[in-house]
């Protein structure tokens, strides 16, 4: 069996990020670049008012001075003339400062009368002035090839005179689970049924990692109709069929794998929840066989769908394993690499009571995984663990 980083190193084998194409601004949340994002232009292009009131010469700021107003400059509107002692132009906020003028004087600070102005407040040294290129100068490095990019990179970008950029092609997930017993929300239930619920939270949790996410639907448990799921995710880059992946006498997953062509990687990791998580290929898909306990599908997917996605996705990425105190004790561990679902807050983390994997509700308070390396010894209140945030 292998272990949880032996399983992440065989997922990783040959990836390599997909194509680029070019993303527009409104399209980059989620997107890694493909190259390095080079400002078109300087910004701000001039210098600008950062104030509404009058572009003046500092040395002319005496209290009672008076002034001759000899033009305006809204924003978008530039005075094209020069600024002399004794003059000032009235320019409202990201107006283009006028030559000449080294300080805008606040309105609330003078008194206007016809063209004259008169300096009511002392003015203690230049300001409201914005330099050209105080954000960012033309050729500025603005994001770095294979950046994720966030909310504010479209903004950013547009600032520079972008219109779009190159990124990696999201890798397209296709998920279907797998079993007799499952219906949809708002069945009626026989008895022996219960609901699939799996694929919301691997849909979701792929997307937030850079994946087009599509859910298959639900094959029977037959290997004909578990076939036909696998042709039809056949075109995605990742295929996850989730359950069927023990070894109980109506777990077809494997079998229709085998039978489509598909080749097996490994077929369980020394891992707890999880062990029967595969890995294989078919065709040009990766193929993720999850477990089909809903704790373990999560836990999983976390650990081994999520760098396969980021990968393919243009990122370069490891689990981020922080530091945390336990307020709690923890027994020994066995021979499987554990991951229990944990509250972790300002530094201190406790496992949740009850680590069955068929449970979803303590997932509901848990935002970690804390992990318990094979044979890990107990440990009592205060010891550090390393964890890996979950939210
Ligand atoms: N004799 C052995 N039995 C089992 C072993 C083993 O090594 N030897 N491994 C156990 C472990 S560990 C796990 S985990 C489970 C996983 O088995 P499968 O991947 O084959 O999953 P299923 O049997 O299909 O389902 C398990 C459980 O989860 C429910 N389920 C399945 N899919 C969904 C879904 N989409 N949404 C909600 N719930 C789902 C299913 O009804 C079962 O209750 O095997 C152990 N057995
Ligand atoms: O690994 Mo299973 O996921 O222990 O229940």
């Amino acid at each position: 069996m292998l272990s949880v980083e032996e399983a992440i190193a065989a997922i990783l084998e040959d990836v390599a990020p997909l194509g680029a194409e070019r993303a527009a601004l409104g399209d980059l949340v989620g997107r890694v670049t493909a190259e390095d994002v080079i400002a078109l232009m300087t910004q701000p292009p001039f210098a600008a008012s950062a104030m509404d009131g009058y572009a003046v010469r500092f040395s002319d700021m005496k209290v009672g001075a008076v002034l001759t107003v000899i033009g305006e400059a809204p924003a978008g509107a530039p005075f094209g003339g020069n600024i002399n002692a004794g003059e000032a132009v009235r320019i409202f906020t990201g107006g283009a400062v006028p030559a000449g003028a080294d300080h805008v004087i606040i309105q609330e600070d003078v008194e206007r009368e016809g063209a004259q102005i008169t300096i009511n407040e002392d003015q203690p040294k230049p300001r409201n002035i914005r330099a050209a290129g105080i954000d960012f100068r033309e050729g500025d490095l603005l994001a770095e090839k294979a950046a994720p990019l966030h909310e504010i990179h479209g903004a950013l970008f547009a600032a520079a005179n972008i219109a779009s950029v190159s990124v990696h092609r999201r890798p397209k997930v296709a998920v279907f689970s797998n079993g007799d017993e499952l219906k949809e929300p708002g069945s009626t239930l026989k008895p022996g049924e219960i609901i699939n619920s799996n694929h919301y939270a691997l849909c979701a949790m792929t997307r937030n990692w850079g994946a087009e996410a599509v859910y298959l639907g639900c094959a029977a448990d037959s290997e004909d109709d578990i076939r036909s799921y696998f042709k039809r995710g056949a075109d995605a880059d990742i295929i996850i069929p989730v359950g069927g992946a023990s070894v109980g006498d109506y777990d077809y997953v494997k079998s229709a794998f085998a039978k489509e062509g598909g080749e097996v990687r490994f077929s369980k990791v020394a891992v707890r929840p999880g062990k029967p998580t595969w890995c294989g290929r078919v065709g040009d898909a990766s193929v993720i066989g999850l477990p089909g306990n809903p704790a373990s599908a999560i836990v999983t997917a976390a650990l081994f769908v999520q760098p396969l996605v980021r990968r393919l996705a243009g990122e370069i990425w490891s689990a981020p394993f922080l530091k945390a105190r336990l307020t709690a004790p923890l027994s020994a561990n066995g021979g499987r690499e554990a991951y229990l679902r944990a509250q972790e807050q300002d530094g201190a983390i406790a496992p949740v009571a009850n680590q069955d994997s068929s449970l979803l509700l303590p997932f509901g308070a848990a935002n970690a995984l804390l992990r318990r390396k094979i044979n890990a010894p107990a440990l009592k209140p205060g010891d550090e663990v390393e964890f890996v945030r979950l939210r």
